[in-house]
């Protein structure tokens, strides 16, 4: 049975790529960290989600051998510029922590009016299955929204807790459903678009 690694620490996301995923992948084994033993992973440097996606599928193919995807993500807030951007995981600092970046966050919108409020989560999701441009493909997701004022819901990861999407007024994405959150998500798209990509790779 043909193999895919999915490269990420963040177990919440990986359960989230794996349940996408796997709709798409019927006959495929589909591997996670713990599948694999430990390697060096790269620090997220690159500006770009799609640069930091790319990074982590590499190096999770160059560490495995096996065709690999990888996720890069985060909020991306008008107030703020569209900040925390490519800096979400570690908006507030060492040790990452959600609880932590969720309270600098809405600190920091505390005198934002409900208006101006507006934010989108996006992800460029990287499939690495061996060396070269054609060997490696970068598609894209979004989910446009706005940042509320308390943080509500226990679905989820990150900054669930603080986003009402546009398509699911109402309720924060962390009390949507999986099924209901993965629908709409920037990964639910992105992955739904990279699935038959990576079905027909591993199909030769
Ligand atoms: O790099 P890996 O190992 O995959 O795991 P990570 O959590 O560090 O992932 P990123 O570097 O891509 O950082 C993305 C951050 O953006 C936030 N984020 C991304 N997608 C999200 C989602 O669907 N819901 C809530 N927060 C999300 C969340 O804080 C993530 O930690
Ligand atoms: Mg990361």
């Amino acid at each position: 049975m043909p193999e895919v690694f999915l490269a990420s620490r963040n177990r919440k996301k990986l359960e989230e790529m794996e349940r996408i995923l796997a709709a798409h992948l019927p006959d495929v084994r589909v591997l996670g960290l713990d599948d694999v033993g430990t390697y060096d992973e790269p620090v997220e440097d690159e500006p770009t989600f799609a640069g930091n996606a790319l990074l982590k599928a590499r190096a999770g193919r160059a560490a495995t051998g096996l065709p690999s995807v990888a996720d890069d993500s985060g909020i991306c807030v008008d107030a703020l510029n569209g900040m925390p951007g490519v800096l979400s995981a570690r908006w507030s600092g060492p040790p990452k922590s959600d609880e932590r970046n969720n309270e600098l966050l809405l600190a920091q919108l505390a005198d934002v009016p409900d208006e101006r409020r507006g934010a989108y989560f996006t992800c460029s999701v990287a499939f690495v299955h061996g060396e070269g441009a054609e060997a490696e493909v970068v598609v894209d997701g979004r989910m446009d929204g706005h940042v509320i004022r308390e943080v509500r819901g226990d679905g989820g990861f990150g900054y669930d807790v603080l986003f009402v999407a546009d398509e699911a007024p109402g309720r924060t994405t962390a009390e949507l459903s999986r099924e209901e959150k993965d629908a709409i998500s920037h990964r639910g798209r992105a992955l739904r678009e990279l699935g038959p990509v990576v079905a027909r790779v591993l199909a030769g």
